[in-house]
């Protein structure tokens, strides 16, 4: 599986085309012909032309509702918040999308005991697919993962209450810990947290605290090399440093949130991370 990119020149030939009074479905067909795969073409299209109209997504009545996300008070601008028992750093905020990266967000011992406590349970990672009863082993996804029950031990109560605190979202809101080890060669190719509302199973999942809107990734180790997460809508590249974390949201489930990011290959060494996903509403 290739990713294909929009490209700046992509979004001017699809605005040249629609100056030239080609219909969408016209440029659909040659992006096609071209050997674009439909779903990208078609974001590309609804991107490039509601822009140039001066559509924002929340005026923009074909998108889904944007709905509160999570979001640390970053307002004053200051490099540390309080995360109720811990001090955090952060490192670099971003607006739109919403990134920010936090420094020492886990201690070192908290790093190596969730190492620990996980490792006993790690089996090759599953993610949702299209069919009907939820997930299956999928190539786009190379790492070994377990999932926590939220609350299942005194580490993971910890650090759900520090995450609830920073991010000022309920602890109630947010699904298990979920930790992945990568070996060299494994990643996580590019992809959207978020439920795809045209996937079969989505509608099912969604019933049990709804949408996912945002995602913490902590590093549990610092790979030797590689392993970056990557944002590759925005050029945006995390390098892996044990105790970091970076946390994203996404107020609708839709590309227009830019929040495309992966787990790019590890080169030498493992790569560990907890992943905390929150909810829009309460998940139990
Ligand atoms: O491993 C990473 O850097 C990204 C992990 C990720 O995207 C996920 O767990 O959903
Ligand atoms: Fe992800």
């Amino acid at each position: 599986m290739s990713i294909q990119v929009i490209t700046p020149e992509l979004r001017r030939w699809i605005l040249e085309q629609a100056e030239a009074g080609v219909s969408p479905e016209q440029t659909l067909a040659s992006m096609r012909n071209s050997g674009w795969e439909d779903p990208v073409s078609i974001r590309a299209l609804e991107e490039t032309l509601k822009k140039s109209l001066g559509l924002t997504p929340d005026q923009d009545p074909s998108l889904p509702r944007g709905v509160p996300v999570p979001e640390p008070a970053l307002e004053g601008m200051s490099n540390k918040l309080w995360a109720g028992d811990r001090e955090v750093e952060v490192l670099v905020a971003m607006k739109h999308p919403r990134v920010v990266v936090f420094g020492g967000l886990l201690s070192d011992d908290e790093c190596d005991a969730m190492v620990a406590q996980s490792e006993s349970r790690l089996s090759r990672s599953e993610t949702v697919t299209l069919t009907q009863d939820g997930s299956e082993v999928n190539s786009a996804r190379t790492s070994d993962g377990m999932f926590f029950d939220r609350g299942e031990t005194e580490l993971c109560r910890r650090i759900e209450t520090r995450l609830a605190k920073l991010l000022h979202w309920p602890l109630e809101n947010g699904e298990g810990l979920q930790v992945l080890r990568y070996k060299p060669g494994a990643e996580y190719l590019p992809h959207y947290d978020y439920f795809d509302p045209q996937h079969a199973s989505t509608a099912t999942i969604l019933k049990r605290g709804g949408q996912r809107v945002g995602t913490v990734v902590m590093y549990l180790n610092t790979p030797e090399r590689g392993g970056s997460t990557i944002f590759p809508d925005i050029g945006l590249e995390v390098l892996p440093v044990k105790g970091n974390a970076v946390f994203f949201s996404y107020d609708r489930p839709h590309a227009t949130t830019r929040t495309l990011h992966g787990g790019s290959p590890v080169v030498a060494g493992e790569k560990w991370v907890a992943t905390k996903w929150l909810r829009e509403g309460v998940f139990d």
